[in-house]
């Protein structure tokens, strides 16, 4: 289905991919693994053209090829991608995520089937439809950013490293999760450093180092590869003297390179996309999640599509959650329902602060705020070459 062609990717002078070549099929789950900077998300990025960096070679879906195509040209294709750091709308609920992740235009026909499959994928999500986003666990919001990318009704779903900052007992349901959005017949292609999760529910994967893929093979035999347990699985395949049939041994996870200043950050790409929530004359954007945002910032995949009759405005739907949001619970955000303890404490990933506004209208109105200033910012950057 997916086939990826001597993929490679480079940021100014520096070669992050290098000629990366690798196939996900109907049904199939494949998984990324490497060490920090090793060019994971690089790859998924190029692959969902959201990349920064020069991009050569080809990603094939379907026989067409998507490198050089726009990020909602490819969820029209059939992409969606969870990106590191969810990208969910904190200040929404969980319907109204879902619904804006319908926007693509192979989705908007049958928006309420989509919806229908989602909820029965992760029925947790149908029974807190109502639920304000921010207010659910690391495990739920990870649950609810997985299923805003399949409302685009895609054929191949990209996560980048969905268990980050996950306990767990947490990531061992997004594993589950994963598995069972691979029964409805999606193909994944996983990037983690959870490889032992990740490799229990892969069927295949592939081994990255410094840009280059050095081995592949089915999930089982790297699970059981001395030196892919040593490396990623913390084995002491070093000792037996083993060693694994890529061109070189697997290194062990390194402290990340320092990421040079070589283009606009991408939370401020996906603000810049997002201007069109204050700006209701525009056309609305397509929402496919582009980067990890630090706050609970809204997130698109890129250039506004052309204004299609049947098209949501964006606007609108934060007017309409603003108005359902107000109505729900006035200036306090709504409690959280009680979960039960999770094993370990550290695993969720902190919140943003949230300043105290007198209600959610203006909380709304800060994020809107927060969101121009940002495009903004985008729009008058002139990258250093
Ligand atoms: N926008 C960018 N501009 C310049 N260099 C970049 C950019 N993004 C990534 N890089 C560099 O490319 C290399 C690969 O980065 P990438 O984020 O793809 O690695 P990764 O395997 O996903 O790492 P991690 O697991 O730490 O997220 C790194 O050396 C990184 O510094």
């Amino acid at each position: 289905m997916l086939d990826v062609r001597n993929l490679s990717v480079s940021y100014g002078k520096h070669r992050a991919l290098d000629g990366a070549s690798l196939r996900v099929g109907k049904g199939e789950i494949v998984v990324i693994l490497g060490a920090n900077g090793a060019g994971k998300s690089t790859l998924l990025k190029a692959v969902c053209g959201i990349c920064e960096g020069r991009v050569s070679g080809e990603a094939l879906l379907e026989n067409s090829d998507l490198v050089g195509e726009k990020p909602h040209k490819i969820v029209e294709a059939g992409i969606a991608l969870v990106p590191e750091g969810r990208g969910v709308f904190g200040d929404l609920t969980v319907e109204e995520n879902l619904t804006l992740g319908a926007y693509a235009e192979r989705a908007r026909d049958d928006e309420a089937g989509n919806l229908q499959r989602v909820l029965s994928l992760f029925p947790k999500l149908g029974e807190r439809r109502k639920q304000t986003v921010r207010t659910m666990s690391g495990g739920e919001q990870q649950m609810v950013a997985i299923g805003r990318a399949m409302m685009s009704n895609p054929s191949i779903l990209a996560l980048d490293e969905p268990s980050l900052g996950l306990s767990p007992l947490l990531c061992k349901d997004l594993f589950e999760s994963l598995r069972v959005v691979k029964q409805a017949g999606l193909g994944i292609l996983l990037v983690e450093q959870n490889a032992k999760q990740s490799l229990r529910i892969a069927d295949r994967g592939y081994l990255l180092e410094n840009g280059t893929i050095v081995h592949e093979d089915d999930a089982e035999r790297l699970a059981n590869d001395p030196a892919v347990q040593k490396a990623y699985l913390g084995g002491s395949g070093a000792a037996t003297g083993a060693k694994r049939p890529g061109p070189t041994q697997a290194s062990m996870p390194k402290p990340s390179a320092p990421r040079p200043a070589a283009g606009p950050k991408p939370s401020d790409i996906a603000a810049a996309a997002m201007k069109s929530v204050s700006a209701p004359a525009r056309p609305a954007p397509p929402v496919q999640p582009a980067a990890p945002a630090p706050k609970p910032t809204p997130v698109t995949n890129g250039a506004a599509p052309a204004p299609k009759p049947n098209a949501p405005n964006i606007a609108d739907m934060v007017a309409k959650a603003n108005a359902a949001s107000s109505r729900r619970n006035g200036a306090a955000p709504a409690p959280k329902p009680a979960t039960p303890p999770q094993p370990t404490a550290p695993a969720r990933p902190a919140q943003p602060a949230i300043p105290d506004f007198a209600s959610s209208s203006d909380r709304l109105r800060a994020m809107i705020e927060e969101i121009e200033a940002a495009a903004r910012r985008a729009e008058t950057y002139k990258p250093r070459r």
